[in-house]
């Protein structure tokens, strides 16, 4: 029987928050300071780069070669971290943690090895990749149980998806059900709980994956589902910034910005924010706040529901992309026949469009350049059009932009094609 649960925060830490000791306790910190006497869901991502290590063991375990020394390297990587907490925790708990990680490897050297047979690869990816949160999780829940009653919650049994296996869709009514059930009596008085972003679980209980960098979307989903009050994602900036700090100098942060401008902003590629994060967000007008685990006390931006005077440009830059054009091959124009088979291929191949463009005789894709995924559409579409690509190039998006931002942006880079609408541009480039 679902119950009501008043004032729920949810926070989200994502790899680099979690990435080695000091970051843990910073995270506990965080923690003790902002979330006092609250109730807390707390979901959080792999620590550092695991998910991409879990990703090489895997490719290593399916091509039945030999994994060990990134196997070995990954425990030492989650030991190091354990060995350094030891002087903050409590001796019970360091038994604890060093149980956990010994339980937790053994069963991933008993997954790794049982890779192969009659499963599909991204079925049994699913099974071996989890493992970074199933890890972390654990590991943060018995850090805070120190400081706080802290309960670690497998959420495999609770967020349910299909067996759409490294981009699981979620069963909402199940999932929204299955959650008030469980969490609320866990949450009350100021309980914290600790899950995994990332992951789901199927009605077989099989292990399933959100798609990569997906912890921000699981997030969105327990709030939800829960009715939380806000949800927090803690990142190494100072909130949402009109570009990618890493890549742009100069960059403006946005102290307040509406959920459809955010949602626009994913969509075109940036990545600081999961792109499914903010619908369920704003379905159900829940405020998200990005703040920096750096510097916990700044203001962060607050995404929500809100009406706010024009933004300083927003620049996004998409990376490895690859232009496809297709001509058909008897001269035909561009029909709309011609455009249900074109995307008929591009949705069989899982291609995703980030940009289209039609003349007579042709019409140009800009898609993200998976060379699989491409090799299939190229050899579906290839009887009937004659078809070009070039790789290895890059989008760039400009939201809200001005003609300055946009002479500065084409400034000696090579344009293949270039698109506006009165409020965004668009240029694939060779860089
Ligand atoms: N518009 C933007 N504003 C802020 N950060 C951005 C933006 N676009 C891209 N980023 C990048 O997003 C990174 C944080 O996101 P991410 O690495 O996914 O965090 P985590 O994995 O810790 O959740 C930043 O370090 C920054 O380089
Ligand atoms: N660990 C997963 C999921 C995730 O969202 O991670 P992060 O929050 O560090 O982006 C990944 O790397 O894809």
């Amino acid at each position: 029987m679902a119950t009501e649960l008043t004032g729920l925060q949810v926070y989200k830490f994502g790899g680099a928050s979690v990435k080695d000791a000091s970051a843990i306790l910073n995270l506990r910190h965080i923690v003790e300071t902002t979330a006092a006497g609250r109730p807390l869901l707390i979901v959080v991502s792999a620590m550092g780069k695991t998910t991409n290590a879990l990703e090489e063991l895997m490719a290593l375990a399916y091509a039945g070669r030999d994994y060990t020394a990134p196997l070995v390297r990954l425990e030492a990587y989650h030991q190091e971290a354990a060995h350094a907490l030891t002087a903050h925790l409590k001796p019970t708990t360091q038994t604890d943690v060093q149980e956990m990680l010994h339980e937790a490897f053994e069963a991933l050297s008993e997954q790794l090895a049982g890779v192969g047979g009659t499963a599909g690869y991204d079925e049994q990816y699913d099974q071996v990749v989890s493992f970074g949160e199933l890890l972390a999780s654990q590991l943060i829940a018995l850090v805070l149980n120190d400081l706080r009653p802290t309960r670690w919650q497998d959420c495999r049994p609770l967020l349910r998806t299909d067996t759409s296996w490294r981009e699981g869709r979620v069963n909402w009514t199940v999932t929204e059900n299955n959650l008030r059930t469980a969490l609320p009596p866990l949450l009350r008085e100021g309980g914290i709980v600790v899950t995994q972003g990332f992951v789901g679980g199927t009605t077989k209980s099989r292990t399933t994956t959100l798609g990569r960098e997906g912890s921000d979307y699981s997030a969105a989903i327990f709030a939800y589902c829960l009715r939380a009050e806000s949800v927090t994602i803690w990142k190494d900036v100072p909130g949402l910034l009109n570009a990618d700090p890493k890549i742009f100098p100069d960059t403006v942060r946005y102290p307040e910005i509406s959920y459809q401008e955010t949602i626009e902003m994913a969509y075109y590629g940036a990545s600081v924010i999961h792109p499914k994060t903010l619908k369920p967000l704003a379905d159900r007008k829940i405020p998200l706040r990005v703040k920096s685990f750096l510097d916990p006390a700044a203001e962060g931006t607050l995404i929500h529901d809100c009406q706010h005077p024009p933004l300083a440009p927003a620049f996004i830059r998409k990376t490895g992309q690859c232009l496809v054009s297709l001509e058909s091959k008897d001269f035909a124009f561009i029909s709309e026949e011609n455009l249900e088979v074109i995307f008929g291929a591009l949705a069989q191949a899982r291609l995703k469009i980030n940009l289209m463009q039609n003349s007579a005789l042709s019409f140009s894709v800009c898609l993200d350049g998976e060379p699989t995924r491409l090799a299939q559409a190229v050899a579906a579409l290839g009887a009937q059009f004659r078809v070009q690509y070039n790789e290895g190039l890059t989008l760039f998006t400009v939201k809200n932009y001005t003609a300055a931002s946009v002479t500065q942006l084409v400034a000696e880079r090579t344009v293949l094609l270039e698109q506006r609408t009165r409020s965004t541009f668009q240029v694939v480039v060779r860089e």
